[in-house]
Order: C-alpha cells, then structure tokens, then sequence
C-alpha cells in the first residue's frame, strides 16, 4: 500500500478498532502515512509497536544506517519498536547486521530481527553476531505451516511472525477451514488467526476494511481444542504464495 491516504485512512482505523502493532517498511513506500496517522491518533507513542525494515538495496553497514534514519524520519519517530532485515540478500546481511546491532545499542530500535531467514541464514548470521536476532518475520499461514523455521526459532529463543497469516485471502474457502468456521460460529480468517494465536505466533493480518480489521482482532474469546489444531496444521502443503528466501539476490523484486 502506497503512501497517501489510503495508509494513513487504514492505520487511522485500525489504531482507533485497538490495534497497536503496525507493521511497515522501507520498499512499501507507506512510512509517511504510517506516521501521520500514529501522530494524528492521540495514542500514547508507547502504546503502539512500530515495526520497519531496512530494503534490499539499503544493506552493508553504512548503508543501513542511513536508510534507518531516512525511515525514522518518514515515520516522524525518534525510535522504532523493531527494526528488521527484510530479506537475507547473499554477501550482505551480516554487514547489515552490525548496523542493526548500533542501532539497538544506540537505544534507536527497541528490538531487531530478521525477516524470511531460513534455519541456514540464521545459523550463518549467527556465527558472527554478538546480540541475536529476536524475531524472524516469514510468510506462515496454515498451507505454509514452516515447522522446521519454527521449530529453529524455538531452540534460539526467536520469535516467530507470520506474514500473510491469512494466505492472502486466497483459500479462504478451504473446506476443513469452512468446517471449522461453522463449527466455532467464526469466520476462515479468524480461525487461522486464532491458530496463530495458539502457537504462540505473533500476526499481521492486513485488511483495508474497518470491517475485516474488526473480525481479524476479534479471536480472543474463543479457543480451538487441540484436535481441531492439529487439523489446521495437516494443512501444510508448502504452498509459498510469496519468494523463497533461497532464490533472493539483491536484482529479486
Ligand atoms: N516480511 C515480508 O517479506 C512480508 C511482510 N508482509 C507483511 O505482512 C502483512 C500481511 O500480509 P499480506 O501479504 O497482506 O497477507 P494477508 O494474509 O494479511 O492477507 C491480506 C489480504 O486478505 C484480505 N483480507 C484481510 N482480512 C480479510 C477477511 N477477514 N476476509 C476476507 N479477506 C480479507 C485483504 O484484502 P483487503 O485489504 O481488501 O481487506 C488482502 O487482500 C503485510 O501487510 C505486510 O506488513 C507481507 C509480505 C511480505
Ligand atoms: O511485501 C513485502 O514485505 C515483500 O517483501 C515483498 O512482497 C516485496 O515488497 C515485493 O514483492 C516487491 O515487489
């Protein structure tokens, strides 16, 4: 989503439905709004966790530290909560790192991570890094269930975050995530926000609808037993609807 009003009517709506972790980044050319929006809310800065990541084309050390204060200054921000590395570009992303690691020091971003790191990424970076990443942001939705990310990030104390947690809205018609829909009176988008929620995954659906912002916040007085988890979780049939990590080079997009 671009920047102009459409981001900034889309945040505006969901900080006032009760959202508080708004998710951007540097490609998505939306940082401007993002910040008006949050400046325009009237929400308390530390009550919202802003998330934004450093471009392909911004990494190496330098670099990344001048495209973090470009984004800051997008965002009209002296800190952001989290600061990730968007994709692990070959040759790169350990130089990057060290940037987000003054960064961190610096007290500039509260938290940093990575995004679309596979287990060989994370172990690679990890030889040479002094403070681990602390998320890992990867596409995860039930198709795309990454148990061997997850279960990575599980043995390294990371966080996991899901992009596109709702598969982008292309089978939402499954049939065991209608029958389950039927089943608990919710919707398919909330299901599987909700198995995210259960999975200790941290999420970020996107809608532009006040309305479906409203259903995809609305998971928390219902809970999915353990058989129907698993169910969601046969799912599985790695069907990435983004890129593969392993095929990104600083020419990918
Ligand atoms: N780190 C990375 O590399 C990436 C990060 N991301 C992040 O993840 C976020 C979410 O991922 P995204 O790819 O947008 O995918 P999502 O799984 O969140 O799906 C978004 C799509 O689903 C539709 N939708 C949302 N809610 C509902 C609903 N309740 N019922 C029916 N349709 C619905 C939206 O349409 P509409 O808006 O019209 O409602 C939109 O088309 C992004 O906004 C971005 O911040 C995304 C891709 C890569
Ligand atoms: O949306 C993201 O976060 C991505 O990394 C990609 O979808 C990327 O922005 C892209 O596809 C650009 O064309």
């Amino acid at each position: 989503m671009d920047d102009g009003e459409s981001v900034y009517d889309t945040v505006s709506s969901a900080l006032e439905i009760g959202y508080r972790h708004i998710d951007t980044a540097s490609t998505y050319r939306n940082e401007e709004g993002v910040g008006r929006a949050i400046a325009d809310s009237g929400i308390p800065r530390e009550e919202i966790f802003v998330t934004t990541k450093v471009w392909n084309d911004e990494q190496g050390y330098e670099e990344t530290l001048a495209a973090f204060d470009r984004s800051l200054k997008r965002l009209n921000l002296d800190y952001v909560d989290l600061y990730l590395v968007h994709w692990p570009i070959p040759g790169m992303y350990k130089d990057t790192w060290q940037a987000l690691e003054k960064i961190y020091r610096d007290k500039r971003a509260r938290a940093i991570g990575v995004s679309n790191f596979h287990p060989h990424h994370s172990d690679d970076l990890m030889k040479d890094v002094t403070i681990k990443p602390m998320i890992n942001q990867i596409e995860l939705h039930p198709q795309l269930s990454q148990v061997e990310v997850r279960e990575y990030c599980k043995e390294h104390g990371i966080a996991v975050e899901a992009w596109s947690p709702i598969g982008k809205a292309t089978y939402l018609d499954h049939p065991v995530l209608k029958e389950l829909a039927e089943k608990y009176n919710r919707t398919a988008a909330q299901i599987m926000i909700r198995w995210d929620y259960q999975n200790d995954i941290i999420t970020i659906p996107k809608s532009v609808h006040a309305d479906r912002q409203k259903e995809n916040a609305d998971i928390f007085d219902f809970e999915l037993s353990n058989e129907d988890m698993e169910k969601i979780e046969s799912l599985n049939s790695g069907n990435r609807l983004g890129t593969d990590p392993d095929t990104v080079s600083l020419d990918s997009f």
